[in-house]
């Protein structure tokens, strides 16, 4: 199905909506046109009677989303961080407020701003080769899509501060230990799994599942600690260390932190 999207491409089969984060050179990095695009995509598919559900996965074989597109990063001020972070904060509600459910398909790295989206989602489905991190602090940042509020509610704070602080990944066995992913598939299974779980759910009544969203939603969201998350982030963009961070990245060099 092609909707004049660059960044994505979009099958639908049995009302269910697969959309897959085409961006494999960069690892399906999200830059700002990706964002925009999913949220154009989310917005004409809530009322869109003919869709059901949505899984969202990443194209080939190596990354779900390897995080936010690091090159936007350069020449970032605090005012255009501010900017990026509330964006993506409002798609990736959008995303968890979603009426109908949604499944990430996590077929390999899901790092920073893509595990972010995968956090967002209702549901999480990866395949064994799935690697999990935050590695923000490796650039002078810290998450700033919903992860240092999400990952803890998910996981609990302990685990959470210590993916956030150490950057380590995990493997997909220790993301469903962690509770972090629903289940572990064989990759070529990922989505044919995806699809089975989704239509579990769009076999119920679309109003109740819309209610249960809803309603699951409706104790775990901290206004505040977004906030202080958006604010945070902001910060971190106008240090120096951000600027050697990134800079560090894109030469393929370890950072120098002062
Ligand atoms: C608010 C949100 C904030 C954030 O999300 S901050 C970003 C968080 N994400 C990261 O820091 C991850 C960055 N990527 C990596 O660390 C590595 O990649 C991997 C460990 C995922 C894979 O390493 P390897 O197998 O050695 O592949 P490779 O040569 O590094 O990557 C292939 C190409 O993909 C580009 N790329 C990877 N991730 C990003 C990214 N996040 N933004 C922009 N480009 C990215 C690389 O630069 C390279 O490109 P080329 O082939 O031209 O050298």
């Amino acid at each position: 199905m092609n909707m004049g999207y660059e960044n994505l491409k979009i099958e639908k089969a049995d009302n269910i909506l697969l959309v897959t984060i085409s961006r494999e050179k960069q690892l399906n990095a999200l830059n700002k046109q990706t964002i925009e695009e999913l949220y154009e995509l989310l917005i004409a598919e809530k009322e869109n009677q003919t869709t059901s559900g949505v899984i969202i996965t990443g194209a080939g074989e190596k990354s779900f989303v390897a995080g936010a597109d690091i090159n936007e990063f350069l020449n970032l001020d605090k005012g255009q961080a501010i900017a990026l972070s509330e964006r993506g904060h409002h798609v990736f509600n959008t995303i968890e407020d979603f009426p109908k459910p949604i499944i990430a398909a996590i077929n390999g790295y899901a790092l920073g701003g893509g595990l972010e989206l995968a956090l967002a989602c209702h549901l999480r489905i990866a395949s064994e080769n799935a690697r999990f991190g935050f590695p923000e602090l490796n650039l002078g940042i810290i998450p700033g899509y919903g992860g240092t509020q999400r990952l803890p509610e998910l996981i609990g704070k302990g685990r959470a501060m210590e993916m956030i602080l150490t950057t380590q990944q995990i493997t997909s066995n220790q993301a469903l230990d962690y509770g972090l992913i629903n289940d572990l598939v064989l990759k070529d299974q990922l989505l044919t799994a995806a699809k089975e779980l989704i239509q579990k759910i769009i076999s119920k009544s679309p109003e109740a599942v819309k209610s249960a969203i809803r309603a699951v939603n409706g104790n775990c969201r901290d206004k505040n600690g977004f906030k202080i998350e958006i604010d945070e982030f902001s910060k971190c963009c106008g240090t120096q260390n951000f600027r050697e961070g990134v800079a560090a990245f894109l030469e393929k060099r370890p950072s120098k932190f002062q």
